[in-house]
């Protein structure tokens, strides 16, 4: 199983991508986590919501693989405490198929992608930007393989 985040934004403040590329450097080639990040649909005055929406999701459902399970993080989804995202990994491994994390553009996820989607995750039932969660996700997956590893990264 390989394991991926898939995100919106290219253009991120640095604090994000500094933060982000930190975590990605410690994982390893036996648990490696990718990064895979899309443009931002280009804003258009005049767009609802909804139609950002879309625009940022289409650009994800384009970049999905096939067969990959898809979890979206939002914060309408599951909430996991540390142990919980670990042993989720844990079973995603054992079922095998490649695993996309998605988060969303600003405008967040279009309600159909949302119902077609394999699980949510929430990281918190509070709203964060977008690049605040990717930089929270990455730490929280790696967090969770210091778990399934046994390194004293993680302290309960
Ligand atoms: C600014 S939020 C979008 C908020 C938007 N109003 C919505 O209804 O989804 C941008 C993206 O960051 C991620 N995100 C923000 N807060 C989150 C949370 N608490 N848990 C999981 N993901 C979150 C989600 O992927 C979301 O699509």
């Amino acid at each position: 199983m390989k394991l991926r985040v898939l995100c919106i934004g290219k253009r991120m403040p640095a604090w994000v991508d500094a933060g982000v590329e930190d975590f990605l450097k410690r994982f390893t080639r036996q648990f490696p986590l990718s990064l895979d990040v899309v443009d931002a649909a280009p804003r258009k005055a005049g767009m609802s919501s909804e139609q950002l929406q879309e625009a940022d999701t289409q650009r994800l459902i384009q970049r999905l693989k096939p067969n990959e399970r898809v979890v979206l993080l939002d914060e309408r989804g599951v909430r996991h405490d540390t142990r919980g995202f670990a042993a989720r990994i844990e079973q995603w491994q054992l079922d095998g198929p490649d695993v996309a994390l998605v988060i969303g553009g600003a405008d967040g996820h279009s309600k159909a992608f949302r119902k077609h989607a394999s699980e949510l995750i929430s990281l918190s039932p509070m709203t964060m930007p977008h690049g605040l969660a990717r930089l929270m996700l990455v730490e929280q997956v790696y967090r969770a393989w210091t778990v399934i590893s046994g390194h004293p990264y993680h302290r309960d």
